[in-house]
């Protein structure tokens, strides 16, 4: 696992967008792993004004994306595919046939985890996965405890998930209790894991999740085991990280 300190939103958002855009560049077929979340606004952002300058295509791409809520239609503006559609999806030229998200609206929820995973091995399997963190060491919304094993599945939410997320509803009884997620197995196949990470409410578990042992209790600390990690954050991010750590994990 390497760590890029970078200055700040802004930056690490021009830099993440950067690494997407040279993956597409040298795999034109590439099967991309998106994430949504705030971390992830200024990114989209920074690949549609690629997109507008340099028409970067997405003909031949594949996108699939880490979750989504259960009970949200793609029409719902909370939902992970408004999101995605919104921010990303509508202003590049990728068809939405090759855009993957699961469907939190499936009558059989158990059937469509299925579904997705051997969707995401259908299309060849992920190159570049993009990935945010919970405040509590959450990834996709696989929560602390989950098993290192597990593929696409449904989760309860943890309240503190529908706490943090709740900014983005009317009222915290507006988040959605459950969402269908990739599971960690499925996340750690990806041949690479970009994990972005900003702002001072990131600093705490940045620094736990770089002093700790792999454990479930903190999801993304099983990313160190994986050999093609990037954790791409800023420097309040970074925060609370010692310079042992640093240097541990310097390039
Ligand atoms: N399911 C999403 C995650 O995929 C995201 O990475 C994380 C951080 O979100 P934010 O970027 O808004 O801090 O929490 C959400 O619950």
């Amino acid at each position: 696992m390497k760590i890029i300190e970078v200055r700040d939103y802004k930056e690490m958002s021009q830099k993440a967008a950067e690494w997407i855009i040279h993956q597409v560049r040298i795999n034109p077929h590439s099967v991309l792993g998106l994430a949504t979340g705030g971390t992830m606004l200024g990114t989209y952002a920074a690949l549609v004004e690629d997109y507008r300058n340099h028409q970067t295509t997405y003909r031949h791409v594949h996108t699939v994306n880490l979750d989504e809520y259960i009970g949200l239609d793609g029409d719902h503006p909370n939902s992970y595919r408004y999101y995605m559609n919104h921010h990303f999806f509508h202003f590049i030229d990728i068809p939405s046939s090759q855009t993957h998200i699961p469907n939190g609206l499936a009558e059989d929820v158990e059937a469509e985890c299925q579904r997705y995973e051997e969707m995401i091995q259908a299309v060849g399997g992920i190159d570049l996965q993009i990935v945010g963190i919970g405040q509590n060491g959450h990834i996709g919304f696989n929560e602390p405890g989950t098993s290192f094993d597990s593929t696409t599945h449904v989760v309860r939410l943890a309240e503190s998930t529908r706490k943090a997320n709740a900014r983005f509803f009317s009222s915290i009884e507006e988040v959605p209790t459950h969402a269908i997620t990739m599971g960690i197995a499925t996340i750690m196949k990806s041949k690479q894991i970009l994990l972005l990470a900003s702002g001072e409410e990131k600093a705490t578990i940045l620094s736990q999740l770089l002093e700790t042992e792999v454990t479930p209790a903190i999801p993304a600390s099983i990313l160190k085991t994986h050999d093609n990690v990037t954790i791409m954050a800023d420097q309040k991010a970074l925060a609370l990280v010692s310079e042992e750590q640093r240097k541990v994990y310097a390039q």
